[in-house]
Parts: C-alpha cells; sequence; structure tokens
C-alpha cells in the first residue's frame, strides 16, 4: 500500500476536518457498540422482571444511543468525503502545475491523452478512496477492534477461540490485496492507453473520416477498449475471490465459535444473554471484517492508480534553472550565439539533428535561415527557447550560456510565432494576452491593431470577448497568423523567432500579415525561417542550413552568385507571390 503514502501530506493539511472525522467515528462505534450491553440486560434480567418502567427506561436509552449513532454517522460521512475531494482537486492541481514544469522531451515520449488520463481517471479512483472507504474502513477497523475488545470482556474463553482463528482469516486477504493492486494496475494502464487513442483521433477527426478511416479508426478503438475491458475483468475477478473467501472464513469460524458457547450455555457455564450479547459482537466484528475485505480491494485499487501519478511526480524537469542563474540585465539586449553546437534528440536514436553550428546574431539584426525539409531549422529554434539543452557547446543569449539562465527568464525576452497558430479555447482578448495575462484592454487593443488584426476581431459577434477555438468562432489562416502576431507584438520581447507558414494566403491576407510582421520586427532579432522570398530579401544575413549543419551563409546576392544549395533552392522552393 506504499503508494498510497504520497496521500498522507495532502490529507494532513486539513487538520480540522481530520479531526472532526476521527471524532465522529470514533462516537458513531462507541453508540454501535453499546447496544448489545442494553440487549443483554434485557435478556436476562428485563423480561422475567415485573418492573416495566425498568424496560422503558432502557428502549429510551436505545433511541438515544440510536440518535447519536445516527448523527455521527452523518458527520462522518460528510468530513470523510470532503477531504476526499478536497485531496483530489490538490492531488490534481499538483499534478498539473508539475506537467507543465515537466520539459519538452517529457512530451515528446508522453501521448498527451495518457498524460491526461493520469489527471483524471487515475485521480478520481483515489477519490473513491480517499473519500467513501477510507471512512468505511475505519469505521470497520474501529467497530471491528471495539468488537474484539468487548467479546473479550464478555467472555475470554471464547474470545481465544476467536483469536486463535483470526490469523488465518486475515492474513489470506492482505495477499489477495497485492495481487489485485497489480491488476488494477494493468487496468488503468489499458484504460489509459484506449482514452489516449480515442482523443487523438478525435481531435484528427477530419483526416480520419477525409480518408474513410472511421471503420480502421474504431475497430482500433474498439480493441483497446476490449484490452482494458480483459484488465479490469481480471482485477475484478481477483476481488470476487477476496469477498467470497473472506465472507465464507469469517462466518464459518463464528458458526463454530457459536456452536462451542452453546455448549457453555447447555452445561450451565454461561447464561443465555451473555452469549446472546457475544453473538451480536461476533456478528458486528464479522461484519466488519468482511467489508475490511471488500474494501481492501478498493484500497489496492487506488494504490496502482497512485502509483501511475507517483510516477509523474517523481518526473525530474530536464531543463531547470541552476541553483544561482545568472541575470539578463533588463530587458535584454537580444544576441544570439550559438558555439560548436552539437544536439541530437533524447527521442531522435544517436543521429544529431544539428552539428558543431556556430554563428552569431547581433541584437537587432534580422536574419533568415533556410534549407531543405529535416535540416534543422525548427531544431535552433527549440535551442534558442532552451526546450533542450545541447550535447556540447553551448547556446547564449546577450553572451550568457543559455544554461546559467532561468529558462523563465530567457523565454520571457523571446516571441515565438510558430507555423502553426495555437487558438486556445478563450476569449481573443485572453488569446492575445496569452503571453501578458496582466496586459490592459487597451494595450491588446494596441497589439491587435499593429498585427492588422483589429479589422476582423472587433467585426466578431462579442468583438474581442468572442469565444474561440474548440467551442468558438473558427479563425481563418491568415486571421489566425495575424492573431499570433498580435500575441508577439503584446509580449515586446527582444528577441524574435518566427516560423514563416508554407501555406500560402489569399493575397489580401498575405499583405496584412507581411504587414503586420514587418510592424512587429522592428527593433527586435529577428530568427525567420524563411519560405518566402520576399522575407528573405528583407533579411540582413542568410543561413542555409542542410543535414544539421550550416553550409552557406551571406546575402541573396551574394549566394544566389555561388551557384550553391541556396541559388538551387531560391529557383525551385521559395515562394514568390507578391507584397
Ligand atoms: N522531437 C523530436 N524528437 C526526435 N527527433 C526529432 C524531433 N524533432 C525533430 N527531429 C529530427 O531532427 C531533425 C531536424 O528536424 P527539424 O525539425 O529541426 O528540421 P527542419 O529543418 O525544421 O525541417 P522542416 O522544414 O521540415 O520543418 C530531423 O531529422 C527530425 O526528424
Amino acid at each position: 500500500m506504499k503508494p498510497l503514502a504520497m496521500l498522507v501530506p495532502y490529507v494532513l493539511r486539513y487538520k480540522p476536518q481530520l479531526a472532526g472525522a476521527g471524532l465522529a467515528l470514533l462516537l458513531a462505534a462507541a453508540a454501535t457498540l453499546v447496544v448489545p450491553l442494553a440487549v443483554r440486560r434485557m435478556i436476562d434480567h428485563g423480561f422475567n422482571a415485573a418492573d416495566g418502567a425498568a424496560i422503558n427506561t432502557y428502549f429510551i436509552a436505545l433511541i438515544g444511543v440510536v440518535a447519536v449513532l445516527a448523527t455521527a454517522s452523518s458527520l462522518r460521512f460528510y468530513f470523510v468525503t470532503w477531504l476526499g475531494e478536497r485531496v483530489v482537486a490538490d492531488l490534481r492541481a499538483d499534478v498539473f502545475r508539475h506537467i507543465a514544469t515537466l520539459g519538452i522531451d517529457f512530451f515528446d515520449r508522453n501521448r498527451s491523452g495518457e498524460i491526461t488520463a493520469r489527471l483524471t481517471t487515475d485521480t478520481t479512483q483515489i477519490k473513491a478512496v480517499a473519500g467513501a472507504n477510507v471512512s468505511i474502513a475505519l469505521r470497520n477497523l474501529v467497530m471491528f477492534v471495539g468488537a474484539i475488545a468487548m467479546m473479550v470482556v464478555t467472555s475470554p474463553s471464547l474470545s481465544g477461540l476467536v483469536l486463535v482463528a483470526l490469523p488465518i482469516v486475515v492474513l489470506p486477504l492482505v495477499g489477495f490485496g497485492r495481487r489485485i493492486r497489480a491488476r488494477s494496475r494493468r487496468a488503468q494502464d489499458m484504460l489509459a492507453d484506449a482514452s489516449a487513442y480515442a482523443s487523438e483521433a478525435i481531435g484528427a477527426m477530419r483526416v480520419v473520416q477525409a480518408f474513410t478511416a472511421e471503420g480502421s479508426v474504431t475497430a482500433r478503438f474498439t480493441r483497446a477498449v476490449e484490452t482494458a475491458f480483459v484488465a479490469a475483468r481480471n482485477s475484478t475477478a481477483a476481488r470476487a475471490a477476496l469477498t467470497a473467501f473472506g465472507i465464507f472464513m469469517v462466518f464459518s469460524s463464528m458458526v463454530a465459535v457459536l456452536w462451542w458457547g452453546a455448549q457453555d450455555v447447555l452445561a450451565g457455564r454461561m447464561t443465555p444473554g451473555t452469549l446472546g450479547q457475544f453473538l451480536i459482537y461476533a456478528v458486528i466484528g464479522a461484519g466488519a471484517l468482511g467489508e475490511l475485505s471488500q474494501v481492501w480491494g478498493d484500497i489496492a485499487n487506488a494504490s496502482g492508480a497512485a502509483e501511475r501519478l507517483s510516477e509523474i511526480l517523481v518526473e525530474t524537469p530536464s531543463v531547470s534553472a541552476p541553483a544561482r542563474p545568472q541575470s539578463i540585465a533588463g530587458r535584454g539586449a537580444g544576441a544570439i550565439a550559438f558555439e560548436a553546437v552539437t544536439f541530437a534528440y533524447p527521442e531522435g536514436g544517436r543521429e544529431a539533428a544539428i552539428r558543431e553550428i556556430s554563428f552569431t546574431i547581433a541584437p537587432g539584426e534580422r536574419v533568415a535561415v533556410v534549407g531543405p525539409s529535416g535540416a534543422g531549422k525548427s531544431t535552433l529554434f527549440n535551442l534558442i527557447l532552451r526546450f533542450y539543452d545541447p550535447q556540447s557547446g553551448r547556446v547564449t543569449f546577450d553572451g550568457i550560456d543559455a544554461k546559467a539562465l532561468d529558462p523563465l527568464a530567457l523565454r520571457q525576452r523571446i516571441a515565438l510565432v510558430p507555423q502553426d497558430t495555437v487558438i486556445f479555447a478563450a476569449t481573443a482578448a485572453e488569446n492575445i494576452g496569452f503571453g501578458r495575462p496582466d496586459a490592459s484592454v487597451d494595450d491588446v487593443r494596441q497589439a491587435a491593431k499593429a498585427a492588422y488584426a483589429d479589422d476582423f476581431l472587433s467585426a466578431l459577434p462579442k468583438g474581442y470577448e468572442t469565444e474561440l477555438g474548440e467551442r468558438g468562432v473558427t479563425l481563418s489562416g491568415g486571421q489566425r497568423q495575424r492573431l499570433a502576431i498580435a500575441r508577439a507584438i503584446l509580449k515586446d520581447a527582444p528577441v524574435l523567432l518566427l516560423d514563416e507558414a508554407t501555406s500560402a494566403l489569399d493575397a489580401e491576407s498575405e499583405v496584412a500579415v507581411q504587414a503586420a510582421l514587418d510592424e512587429l520586427m522592428v527593433g527586435r532579432t529577428t530568427i525567420v525561417i524563411a519560405h518566402r522570398l520576399a522575407t528573405i530579401l528583407k533579411a540582413d544575413r542568410i543561413l542555409v542550413m542542410d543535414g544539421g549543419t550550416i553550409v552557406e551563409e551571406g546575402t541573396h546576392e551574394e549566394l544566389s552568385r555561388q551557384g550553391g544549395l541556396y541559388a538551387r533552392l531560391a529557383r525551385l522552393q521559395f515562394r514568390q507571390d507578391a507584397a
């Protein structure tokens, strides 16, 4: 049950509720255990006493006890369920916070659907346990211990018999619990697999339908669900066996003890009332043990889920700030340099994506990076943003090694306009203010104006407050690009990384996007992965990449004259649109 230990610090944050739950629990248990005492008195004295008043007192007292029991039980339920919900809410937030700090390589390695499943289904499993089941388990544990104690008080000799039988019942239960945990872990893994596949397929439904792949996608999902079912069935079978075993062992040993007690009563060594009282305690104890064995299964389940969560929590960010990071002066000048940088992706096999690359870009310089597909252009961006650290060489920002910087401080000084703009399910204003949540409405509007996005944004049904993204208005390609540019303008960073879209826009959008970009590039160090001739012509310098190295460097005229890779690309590949 070790994985569940991770929950302890979470539960301990809420000591008052914990104390409330504990108190209610003890009260309820005590009330339950008082009842048999009254029953014995009734059997042994009550029925042959002529005094009806005594009987009445017993019954009234009994109602009082039941009232305490009812109140305490309801309080226990409330506090414990509250704790479960609270702990899981905290846990979810913590796991997400942690995920957000992890290096990009973590997201290369793990499917996003799989991570989401851990955040949702695994935590739900834990909620069931941290809430209701712990409550049931604790109640039954207290009841069990209480019942045993009262049995000893009632009849030490009969209790001795019970205590001998106990280990025979309990020890196998523990073994079962282990088996269940392993199986449940597997069931959760399979389920996460299925949901990861579903979210991938649903996200790509356009492509799925365009290729009429509905059938094969559905078949694959069905298979994944089927595997998850088999895993769940195996785990359930183990739990069912546990339940049968638990109930049989508990009740058969009780019957044996009862038979023994009956002999004592017949021989006159024990009053019938005492046996009755003992019997009720035995039923309570046995019932508690039976329930415990069921809950044990649930707890084992949750333990599997907790294990999956802790695997995420122990992941350490591959890129993090050094103990004492150096600081960039003020806003930063925006000088970028690569010094003999070699880098291979963690998942990319042994082949380096870039090799021994060196270049210097002065503040305010405008550099175009060109090269065939797979040359390593995007990898340059990944290293400048410090999504990864190079295996050898250094990447510097204003002369400081990126590894000596806090990645947050570094990224705050870089604005990225990616090839495909991600629009979040949020309002247009929130989408633009993404990198600067504190920006005022006015700032957002200014940025949108500069990005030539104000016209179409103002024309939306609710203007800047219109919901965009999955559940809202869909923007056209050119509009999305201008929104991304507005986002970058608002961020106002000294360095701009621009991954030019390969797809052509219609002439009018193209002009707007180009004008927006010109606005954005003013006064910033700009590195652009260029696909358009117009962009390349405006660059101060062109870096030509091929196979992970820089093969040519110069201006358009110089490189065209050389008649190398650039001249060939310029002829075949760069879009020569107007503007
Ligand atoms: N996350 C990754 N994990 C493993 N390998 C990667 C990863 N990203 C890129 N690569 C590999 O690194 C090499 C360089 O890729 P990169 O994306 O930098 O090329 P590019 O020049 O930007 O190409 P394109 O113009 O097609 O986008 C390629 O061989 C690619 O397969």
